[in-house]
């Protein structure tokens, strides 16, 4: 079974994604990651995020850059936005995404574009939203946990400036899939909103 989880920075598509894999028993990819090591790496080598050819320079990167705490940064953040815009870079991203998806078994992604491109033929398509002040309160409680000194207004107009790129780019940009099912986690738990994910998932595939 694949299952397909979009939305926004901060939505909880995340953690909806790992609740799912972990109760399907299938393994799970944040793609945010992907994008997040490129940035990271363009930063490393002195190069220009909006620079096309530096971006793609940047996409051979070492599986154990996704692992390093800084790719969570914030900044980070803004820069995986910026990498991800350009198509070059999404074409170099794009095969590793489509095979983890499709193999044996099954599995779970989260991201932007897995309903719409990845995955479009996906069994469960589900599009994660909250409202913008509700994901920078949880964002920015995450970064302070870790030691962050960010504060709660640069995160919500990070939040706003990473949503209007993300939606407005030209190749893959952040929209629900026709058939995705919208789940709205402002108002929930985060034990109520995995319960629903789980719901929606099973009312699909069964019926
Ligand atoms: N329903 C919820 N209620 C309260 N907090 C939540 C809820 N869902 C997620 N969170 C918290 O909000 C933060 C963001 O969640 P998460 O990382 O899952 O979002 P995301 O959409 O995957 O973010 P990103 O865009 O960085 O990939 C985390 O600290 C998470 O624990
Ligand atoms: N499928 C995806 C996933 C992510 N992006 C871009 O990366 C940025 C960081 O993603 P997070 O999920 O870790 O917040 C995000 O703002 C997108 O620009 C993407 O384009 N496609």
């Amino acid at each position: 079974m694949i299952i397909a989880v979009d939305g926004p920075a901060a939505s909880g598509k995340g953690t909806i994604a790992r609740a799912l894999a972990r109760h399907y028993g299938i393994p799970h990819l944040d793609t945010g990651l992907l994008y997040r090591a490129v940035a990271t790496q363009v930063t490393r080598l002195d190069l220009d995020p909006a620079i096309e050819a530096d971006a793609v320079a940047a996409c051979d990167f070492d599986d154990q850059l996704l692992a390093e705490p800084m790719l969570r940064d914030d900044a980070t953040g803004q820069a995986a936005s910026i990498v991800s815009a350009h198509p070059l870079v999404r074409a170099a991203l794009l095969q590793r995404q489509r095979r983890f998806a499709h193999q044996p078994g099954g599995a779970v992604l989260d991201g932007r574009d897995i309903g719409t491109v990845i995955a479009p033929d996906a069994d469960a398509k589900l599009f994660i939203r909250a409202t913008p002040t509700i994901r920078a309160r949880r964002r920015h409680d995450e970064l302070q946990k870790r030691g962050s000194a960010i504060n709660y207004d640069q995160v919500l107009a990070d939040i706003r400036t990473r949503d209007d790129r993300d939606s407005s780019r030209s190749t893959a940009p952040l929209v629900a899939a026709d058939d995705a099912m919208e789940l709205d986690t402002s108002f929930l738990s985060i034990d109520a909103a995995v319960s629903r994910a789980i719901a929606l998932v099973e009312a699909r595939v069964q019926g």
